[in-house]
């Protein structure tokens, strides 16, 4: 393969994956010339170009050269990697960062009459996937021994068209199970999208390159799921305030002008803040919360 010095990144044509993995990139700073349905996009900035494929496809084109990384859901890297042994030669793909997004599990699904207590109720069962790899790993790890049986989509279809007994496909709110009078029995794996590529970096501009990527990555990632909590407490409530927030550094008190018994309480949090915990904290004794986005961060 001719030897490259722009790093290239596969990511999805059009799909699921596609709005979120470009809107990452451009916030670490990468923008392209070409518009999105072409399968090749140029970096305009830094030495950096897109492939647009096939989800399918990513692993495969990163264990060949073709692309230096490829961001992919963990369903389509592990699967590639538990079949990527006879076809693929040295397919040593990791995942060096999660993303976030595309969060889904694979799952076991049996129609819902089914009487069903444990994976010992597969056995001599016809499953429908489009996951052979991790399915057939799975029933090895349960001692199970089934038929598999491939499909390249439609699976949830399948029992109703009595083609298969149950199912392992995706499922994210459980809405297409239902609607095909399946109920979820096991969890195979949980996905998100990841940024996926060699164990090796390239010893050459692409490592630096890729370490630079990373970098910024971190920093998008850390912004991203930060949320800055404000709220008022009384003194006497702080500590059981306090004890109730999220995980961060330290909150930063600041005195309300007027009020000696009452604070003003800023908390830096690594993740969301759901409405049961505002409940909670606020039934502790805080109030006047808000939960505030951060757009940049330097510490
Ligand atoms: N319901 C879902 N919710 C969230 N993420 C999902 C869901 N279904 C799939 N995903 C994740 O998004 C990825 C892409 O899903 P999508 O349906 O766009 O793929 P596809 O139909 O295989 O597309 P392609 O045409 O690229 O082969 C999946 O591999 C999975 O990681
Ligand atoms: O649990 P849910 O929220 O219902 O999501 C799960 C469904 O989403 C995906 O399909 P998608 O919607 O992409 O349709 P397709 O596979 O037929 O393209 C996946 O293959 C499941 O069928
Ligand atoms: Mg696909």
């Amino acid at each position: 393969m001719k030897p490259r010095d722009r790093l290239r990144i596969a990511m999805q044509k059009s799909g699921r994956l596609t709005e979120p993995a470009l809107d990452l990139l451009n916030r670490c700073g990468l923008t392209f010339r070409q518009s999105r349905d072409k399968l090749f996009c140029f970096g305009e900035g830094e030495p950096v170009d897109l492939l647009l494929v096939r989800d399918d496809d990513i692993p495969g084109l990163i264990a060949q050269g073709v692309c230096d990384l490829g961001i992919v859901g963990r369903n389509v890297l592990s699967e590639f990697r538990g079949t990527a042994g006879e076809s693929n030669g040295n397919a040593a793909l990791t995942e060096w960062r999660k993303l976030g997004f595309g969060r889904c599990r694979l799952s076991i699904a049996v129609p819902q009459e089914m009487d069903y207590n444990a994976p010992q109720d597969l056995h001599g069962r016809r499953i429908a996937t489009s996951y052979p790899g991790l399915l057939g790993e799975w029933l090895r790890t349960q001692g199970v021994d089934a038929t598999v049986i491939t499909l390249a989509g439609s699976v949830e279809i399948a029992p109703k068209l009595g083609t298969a007994d149950a199912i392992c496909d995706l499922v994210q709110s459980g809405g297409t199970l239902v609607a095909n009078q399946l109920r979820e029995t096991d969890v195979l794996l949980q996905s998100e999208a990841v940024l996926a590529g060699p164990e090796a970096l390239p010893s050459d501009e692409r490592g630096d390159m890729i370490e630079l990527l990373l970098k910024r990555l971190d920093g998008v990632i850390q912004v991203r799921e930060s949320r800055l909590l404000l709220l008022q407490t009384s003194r006497t409530s702080l500590d059981a305030v306090t004890r109730l927030l999220p995980g961060g550094p330290q909150p930063t008190l600041l005195p309300v002008a007027g009020q000696p018994d009452q604070l003003m309480l800023q908390a830096l949090c690594a993740g969301e803040v759901s409405w049961r915990q505002l409940e909670e904290i606020k039934k502790a004794g805080a109030r006047e919360m808000f939960v505030l986005p951060v757009e940049k961060m330097l510490a």
